[in-house]
């Protein structure tokens, strides 16, 4: 579903990827994990087709970048990030926010069709915040603004859904709630990418991990294969041991040095 080739981005003579390889089947759910600044997002903005590699090749669903529409691929791709929750006007009720991801327009200038809202409805009821539909966006707390991008990208059906850092500054509650509604995705023939710096946040919906680390692959494949003592050493520069709990990893840390 996803390829990803011998990927290198370079900027300002910076290496910022170097030589990445990741090849994503369907039926799998991926995590991309690394530091700040390791080039998570450099990756699924490639993935999105928003940035292309200075050398190596993309290949998304079939259709190899530079060789087909990206605009009509993006469409089977879901994306949540911050930087598109800012493009959002915080004075639109939550439904009708949600109903512009069946466009993937970001405002409706003029009437939504009575489908299109029953539909958004349907999706806040998916991630239970039903009650909100009619409160503007702004009014919501920062978990209930989460959701409505998670409803708000199951839209347009994607086959795709990328993720980044959806659980960014929420707290435990918040995010365990998130997290929750994430992990339902396993019911849905969606391949999820989602990426964070935060190791409890694999929760068992993801199969695969990929390890980054100043632009470098440390590794990537089963997640109990990749998660290891050694590997987490060497992408955060922390001594740790890790523990399973219901295929969630947890882990102590031993010594930062
Ligand atoms: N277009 C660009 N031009 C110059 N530098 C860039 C560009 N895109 C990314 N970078 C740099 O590449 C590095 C990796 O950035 P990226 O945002 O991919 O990291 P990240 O792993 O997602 O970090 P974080 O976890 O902090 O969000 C950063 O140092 C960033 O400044």
């Amino acid at each position: 579903m996803i390829r990803l080739s011998g990927i290198h981005f370079i900027r300002e003579e910076r290496h910022i990827l170097q030589d990445v390889n990741l090849h994503m089947q369907q039926g799998e759910h991926w995590v991309l994990l690394g530091r700040n600044g390791s080039g998570k997002t450099t990756l699924l903005e490639m993935m999105n087709g928003y940035e292309f590699p200075s050398r190596g090749s993309v290949e998304v669903l079939g259709n190899r970048y530079g060789q087909c529409d990206v605009r009509e691929v993006r469409k089977k791709i879901g994306y949540i990030s911050q930087s598109l929750f800012e493009k959002l006007n915080l004075s639109d009720p939550v439904w009708e926010v949600v109903a512009t991801g069946e466009y993937a327009f970001l405002r409706f200038y003029e009437d939504i069709p009575a489908e299109v809202k029953e539909r958004a409805l349907q999706m806040l009821q998916r991630v239970r915040i039903l009650h909100l539909a009619d409160q503007p966006l702004g009014t919501l707390s920062q978990g209930e603004r989460k959701k409505v991008m998670l409803a708000r990208s199951l839209m347009m059906q994607p086959h795709i859904l990328v993720m980044d850092e959806p659980a960014a500054g929420l707290d435990l509650y918040e995010r365990e709630r998130l997290l929750t509604d994430i992990n339902e995705l396993s019911k849905q023939d969606i391949m999820v990418v989602y990426v964070t710096h935060h190791i409890e946040e694999i929760i068992p919906l993801f199969t695969h991990v990929a390890l980054i680390e100043q632009g470098q692959l440390i590794a990537a494949g089963p997640k109990k294969e990749v998660l290891t003592p050694e590997n987490l050493h060497q992408a955060f520069g922390v001594e740790l041991s890790i523990e399973w709990s219901n295929e969630r990893p947890w882990i102590q840390v031993l010594s930062s040095n």
